[in-house]
């Protein structure tokens, strides 16, 4: 079954965040002191997400990228992407992370049936890395990344959100690592989440980000995979791996958005930005799943076409992005 929204994109990718809480504090992404703790009460069982999962491929999506938070902090995940990954119609199961536990958890999600991992990585040096996520050691990032390739899973995407006058200085490093590397490396824009005080000043535009790469290296364009997510991709000449910019701030890709967002609070969201969300709690009981499923449906009828924010303005709530999920 297609779902299809009122621009006439078509909604086959979820987002499914399964816990608010996490072992780093990226300050892109929350307060010094964390988000502010939820209740048990307050987050979904793993049986309300996993009908929320089930309804939203019955009603056409393909791909459900599991999210947090950091989704390897909440116990039991393991056996809830088993169950996620065997349902009838579901092509994708895939997962962000911080890579932080990794080294321990790797082969469990890839027998569990994770078919790849995206990990955010921010900075090769430790104490850059430890200043924007405050409290981290890059190396068990590493020790992560190498994790993942023992246990069998193809080569990761690596994040890296881009900050002026904090990271940038290693742009063109993050893309030599293509070189011998298969890995996809995807520089995104940092975004005005938070609305921290002079945001504008640490977002780098993607064509910048790609003018840097290219003063160094020549870069040839890549296809993307049906199914993908925001990225534009390239390939330097000759590399193993490939670079992608996500320009999430320019809002060049929301023409194309694949996507709906539910929040390990059973909030679901139409888009990123938007300051609404539709609850889905009513939804989640009793044994007929036609309510969930036109629930989702109607999120998808009301996707704005795009999110209203440039580089200078942003006019969205703040909000931590650890508790949507990015
Ligand atoms: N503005 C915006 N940013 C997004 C969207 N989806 C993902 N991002 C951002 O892109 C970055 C990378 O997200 P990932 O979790 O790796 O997901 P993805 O880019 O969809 O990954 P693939 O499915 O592997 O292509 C994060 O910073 C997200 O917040 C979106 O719909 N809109
Ligand atoms: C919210 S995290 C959740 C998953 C996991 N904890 C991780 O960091 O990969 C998902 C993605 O959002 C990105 N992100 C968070 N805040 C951001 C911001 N303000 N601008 C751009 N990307 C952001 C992170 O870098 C990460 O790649
Ligand atoms: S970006 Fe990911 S790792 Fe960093 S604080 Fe947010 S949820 Fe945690
Ligand atoms: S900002 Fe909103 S409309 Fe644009 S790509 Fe992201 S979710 Fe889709």
């Amino acid at each position: 079954m297609k779902l299809v929204d009122s621009f006439g994109r078509r909604i086959n990718y979820l987002r499914l965040s399964v816990t608010d809480r996490c072992n780093l504090r990226c300050r892109y992404c929350m307060p010094a002191g964390g988000v502010e703790k939820l209740g048990h009460g307050d987050i979904l069982s793993y049986e309300e997400l996993f009908r929320i999962a089930r309804a939203a491929v019955t009603i056409g999506v393909e791909k459900i990228r599991i999210t947090g938070g950091e989704p390897l902090v909440r116990k039991g995940i393991v056996a809830f992407l088993e169950r996620v990954a065997a349902i009838p119609g579901l092509r994708q199961l895939v997962l962000t992370t911080n890579g932080l536990l990794l080294p321990e958890m790797a082969a469990d999600l890839r027998a569990a049936g994770v078919q790849r991992l995206n990990i955010s990585l921010d900075s090769l040096k430790a104490e850059t890395f430890r200043a924007i996520t405050r409290t981290g050691d890059v190396q068990r990032v590493l020790a992560g990344i190498d994790a993942a390739r023992a246990a069998g899973f193809p080569p990761p995407k690596i994040n890296m959100v881009v900050m002026r006058g904090v990271n940038d200085d290693e742009v063109v490093e993050f893309a030599r690592l293509t070189i011998d590397r298969p890995y996809t490396v995807r520089y995104i824009e940092y975004m005005p989440a938070t609305r921290e005080e002079n945001w504008q000043q640490l977002c780098i535009p993607a064509h910048e980000i790609l003018g840097r790469i290219t003063a160094v290296y020549e870069l040839e364009p890549v296809e993307k995979g049906a199914m993908a997510g925001p990225s534009r991709d390239f390939r330097i000449r000759g590399a193993a791996g490939t670079i992608g910019v996500i320009s999430a701030v320019s809002g060049h890709f929301c023409n194309e958005c694949n996507r709906i967002r539910v929040t390990s609070t059973g909030t679901a969201k139409s888009c990123l930005f938007s300051d609404e969300g539709l609850d889905l709690k009513p939804f989640l009981g009793g044994d007929d799943p036609a309510p969930l499923e036109d629930a989702l449906r109607r999120l998808v009828e009301c996707k704005p076409a795009r999110h209203g924010m440039d580089a200078e303005k942003a006019e969205h709530t703040a909000f931590s992005m650890a508790k949507i999920g990015g």
